[in-house]
């Protein structure tokens, strides 16, 4: 089992196998010099770009969750994440941004980022990336509230299909007090956009 993707030998080998006959397919020679192990290549790639399916939660959080006495919002700002579009297995990427009002605790800020990663590295659509990060802080951390903030640019959009360079698309969640106020969600928006 690979510690980097959570994958068997056999599993990568069959995957592998499978881009082979894709490759083969799309009429190229498999057996040039620089193909040759690209069938392999590319199934490690896949493999890591969706190895948050095989990833715990709780691993990745590993007890760094503290007691905290202050009410003051948190704002982890810009998080890069790169994730795959599930309806063409073609990147989008872009930024996350976290925000939430402390109840008694508070989590390691390298963890935000890593469960973004969790939630990030599978087949997804934006809209269920950042509501899914939204539920789990809100549930790991039991916070006042959350909100997050996701930005992201969809090359489905941009190499094939409407091949329409657009801006890039905006998804937010919130939960508890988030939810409720419009002055907290300001505070949070007023504060990504200035950068403090
Ligand atoms: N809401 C949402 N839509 C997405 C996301 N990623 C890709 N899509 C869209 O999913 C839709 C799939 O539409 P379909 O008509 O089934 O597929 P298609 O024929 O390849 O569509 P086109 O991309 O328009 O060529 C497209 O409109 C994509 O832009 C996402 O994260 N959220
Ligand atoms: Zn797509």
């Amino acid at each position: 089992m690979s510690s980097t993707t959570g994958l068997s030998e056999e599993t990568i080998e069959e995957i592998a196998r499978h881009y082979a006959a894709i490759i083969s397919l799309l009429g190229e020679d498999i057996t040039r010099e620089g193909l040759v192990r690209t069938p392999m290549r590319a199934a490690k790639a896949m493999a890591f770009a969706t190895r948050g399916y095989r990833q715990d939660p709780d691993v990745i959080i590993n007890d760094a969750i503290f007691t905290h006495e202050g009410s003051n919002m948190v704002i982890v700002r810009d998080i890069e994440f790169y994730s795959l579009c599930e309806h063409h297995i073609l990147p989008f990427f872009g930024k996350v941004s976290i925000g939430y009002i402390p109840d008694g605790r508070t989590i390691g800020l390298s963890k935000l980022a890593r469960l973004v990663d969790f939630y990030a590295r599978r087949l997804q659509v934006q809209e269920r990336l950042t509501a899914q990060i939204c539920d789990i802080v809100m549930k790991k951390l039991g916070a006042k509230g959350v909100i997050v903030a996701c930005t992201a640019d969809h090359l489905c959009m941009k190499m094939r299909g409407v091949e329409k360079q657009l801006p890039a698309t905006t998804t937010v969640e919130t939960a508890g007090a988030f939810t409720e106020s419009t002055t907290l969600r300001e505070e949070f928006f007023n504060a990504i956009a200035s950068g403090k």
